[in-house]
């Protein structure tokens, strides 16, 4: 893989697409490539319709939003006809948007597939609007995953705390399904599959060479040895048991309960910097930092049991990144967002976020 400038400087060249036309992508994309410490460290080309961009510019840099101008931007301009540009109405995601969003997405794997991005940032799709376009895809992860050939992927959500410091890392062990299909699609081949991937990720992509891996149990207290659940007595712990074996050179800790699994985390993300002020004037103090009692990642056994803790604590720094792929691919953690798009509201935190830890690991693969 090329990098645009001297090796010494790796300055990473990325895809930016633009996700569905008609929710808060188009916004923040312009704002987050106003902030020039966002265009100092890598090279973007934006994936989507120019035409749709430059709508986007003209009704909120009314309103005094600091926004990019699109001429001033690297784009891929992927025309759409009139009758589809007709359809697309910030707010009202449609087949129309849909499959624009998809086309976009399929343009940046592919230039990136030949060599001429490092990784791709993806801005927010609607896993409908691809269905109302005829698109039957869990999401823009297998997607990436079937174009690139891979058959081991992972969805891992990063989040680095701007009270501490402290970096949250989640991965799911399933995603997008049912929550009526979680307990049979989750085998000892899934959870060694995702735990390899994470392990190795950490590993490459984080430089840690020894990582610290908490797994959350599935039911209520683990299952109570069987009283509330039979999936941890019958395999989780066993397979558990073998892993620690397997993994000698990482510590791997389970099967915490999940409702307390992420009590540690929440410490170390708010740290001692904030204070909790009840009725009444009394001001305590949070607990103080303790880095010891948490994991460098944790191993989720479904999409809420670890993405309500992620966006309850880093709703505006978390990032979706897939693990596993030939190249990088980050995304914000939140959605298309329709009720506030075309408003001027959306906040591009998260978007910037991607950009950062896209560069940042682009950066690491290349050491
Ligand atoms: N990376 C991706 O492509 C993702 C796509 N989605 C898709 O997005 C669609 C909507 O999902 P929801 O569950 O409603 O989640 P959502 O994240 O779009 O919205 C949840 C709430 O957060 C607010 N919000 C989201 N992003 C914001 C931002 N940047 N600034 C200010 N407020 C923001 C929204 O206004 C809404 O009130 C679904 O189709 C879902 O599948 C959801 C998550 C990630
Ligand atoms: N909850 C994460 C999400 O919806 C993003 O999925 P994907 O489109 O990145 O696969």
């Amino acid at each position: 893989m090329q990098f645009s400038d001297s090796p010494q400087r790796q300055r990473p060249h990325l895809a930016l697409t633009m996700g569905d036309p008609a929710s808060i992508g188009p916004e923040i994309i312009l704002k987050a490539l106003a902030d020039p410490t966002i265009s100092e460290t890598c090279d973007l080309t934006v994936i989507g319709t120019r035409s749709l961009l430059e709508k986007t510019y003209q009704e909120l840099h009314l309103q005094g939003q600091p926004l990019v101008h699109p001429d001033n931007l690297s784009i891929i301009d992927i025309p759409l006809d009139p009758n589809t540009i007709e359809q697309i109405m910030p707010g009202s995601g449609n087949g129309a948007s849909g499959k624009a969003s998809f086309l976009y997405l399929e343009t940046a794997i592919a230039h990136t597939l030949e060599g001429k991005f490092q990784g791709i940032v993806t801005a927010p799709i609607a896993k409908s609007c691809w269905k109302a376009a005829g698109y039957s895809y869990p999401g823009q992860t297998e997607v990436l995953a079937q174009k690139a050939k891979i058959e081991r992927f992972g969805m891992l959500f990063v989040g680095r705390s701007p009270y501490t410091g402290w970096t949250l890392r989640t991965l799911l062990a399933t995603t997008h399904i049912p929550l009526n299909h979680v307990s049979q699609t989750l085998t000892p081949q899934l959870m060694s599959l995702k735990l390899d991937l994470l392990i190795n990720c950490l590993q490459q992509d984080f430089a840690i060479e020894n990582p610290k891996i908490v797994i959350s149990g599935l039911n209520p207290h683990s299952g109570e040895n069987g009283q509330l659940g039979t999936e941890e007595k019958d395999w989780l712990f066993p397979w558990l048991e073998k892993a620690q074996q397997q993994y000698s050179h990482a510590e791997i800790v389970g099967l915490v309960p999940p409702d307390t699994l992420w009590v540690n985390p929440a410490k170390a993300w708010y740290g001692d910097t904030l204070k909790i002020t009840q009725t009444g004037d009394t001001a305590r103090d949070r607990p103080t930092l303790t880095l010891n009692n948490v994991g460098d990642a944790y191993l989720a056994l479904y999409h809420d049991q670890g993405l309500i803790p992620v966006k309850l604590m880093a709703f505006d720094q978390a990032i979706n990144t897939t693990i596993g792929l030939p190249f990088i691919r980050t995304s914000p953690d939140h959605g298309t967002a329709f009720d506030i798009a075309g408003k001027g509201i959306a906040r591009e935190t998260s978007l910037k976020a991607a950009i950062e830890l896209a560069v940042e690991l682009t950066k690491q693969r290349l050491r």
